[in-house]
């Protein structure tokens, strides 16, 4: 499903010079995978997940998604192409002046729907993610938990094969972190979306995911594999995350 070979991105330093964030990375993700990028702070992970959707560019490699290059895109294919790929952020990005509703229905606005496939599909998606009775809500009446699963709906409203998660969980106390694991699970589950989620904590990698990457200093060091909720570690890095978790 996402396939990355070779990317490369690196960022110019304040004080001068350039900083490898992402070094000539090759990763493939399969259909329908819970897929975890995980590393210390700095390893490189959200790079590396804003490189699937071309929110950064590589420098060079390429990157294909449901099997379209990207890279090769025009800007107005490239907009076409997102709608294929849902986006969560740490800090939900909600627009404070909308509706829970407005919120969902944003993406589907921008993507040319009807008014009245939108109010459908917006229906649906609070109904998958429990919030039907919060419609009509602001973000700022809303827990952080709630206001990431609105994040997710509208992730989903445009029905995407993928969903980019960047630490959705690092804003949330423990027990809303799985209910928001678990909502991204039913989601994979349900519709077959293939989910990348970024994260420092393994135990975000146990509880969801099928595989994952571990980072470091923006390489791939180690690919973990992940049954009955037991990680398979080699490396003295993914042990002493382990530890931590
Ligand atoms: N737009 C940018 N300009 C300059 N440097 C950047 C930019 N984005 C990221 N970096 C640098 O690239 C490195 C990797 O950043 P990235 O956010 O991908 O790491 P991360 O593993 O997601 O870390 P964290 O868990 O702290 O978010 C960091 O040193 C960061 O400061």
């Amino acid at each position: 499903m996402i396939h990355l070979k070779n990317v490369h991105k690196r960022f110019r330093r304040p004080e001068g010079g350039w900083f490898d964030a992402v070094r000539d990375t090759t990763l493939h993700i399969k259909a329908g995978e819970i897929f975890g990028l995980i590393g210390f702070s700095g390893a490189g992970k959200s790079t590396l997940l804003r490189l699937i959707n071309l929110l950064e560019r590589p420098d060079h490699g390429s990157v294909n998604v449901d099997g379209r290059d990207l890279t090769g895109l025009s800007a107005a294919e490239l907009r076409r192409a997102r709608q294929n790929i849902g986006m969560v952020f740490q800090q939900f990005n909600l627009m404070a002046n909308r509706t829970v509703a407005a919120n969902i229905a944003f993406p589907l606005e921008i993507a040319g729907w009807s008014r009245a496939d939108i109010d459908q599909r917006v229906a649906e998606c609070l109904d998958i993610v429990g919030l039907a009775d919060r419609a009509g809500h602001y973000p700022s009446q809303l827990s952080g938990g709630q206001k990431q699963r609105v994040g997710i709906a509208r992730a989903l409203a445009p029905r995407p094969h993928v969903i980019l998660a960047d630490e959705p969980t690092s804003a949330l106390d423990p027990k809303t972190t799985q209910s928001i694991l678990d909502c991204l699970q039913d989601i994979n589950a349900r519709f077959g979306v293939t989910v990348v989620i970024v994260t420092h904590e393994m135990h975000v990698i146990r509880s969801i995911c099928h595989r994952a990457a571990l980072l470091d200093a923006g390489e791939v060091v180690e690919l973990l594999q992940v049954t009955d909720k037991q990680v398979a570690a080699r490396s003295a890095l993914a042990k002493s995350l382990l530890e931590v978790a």
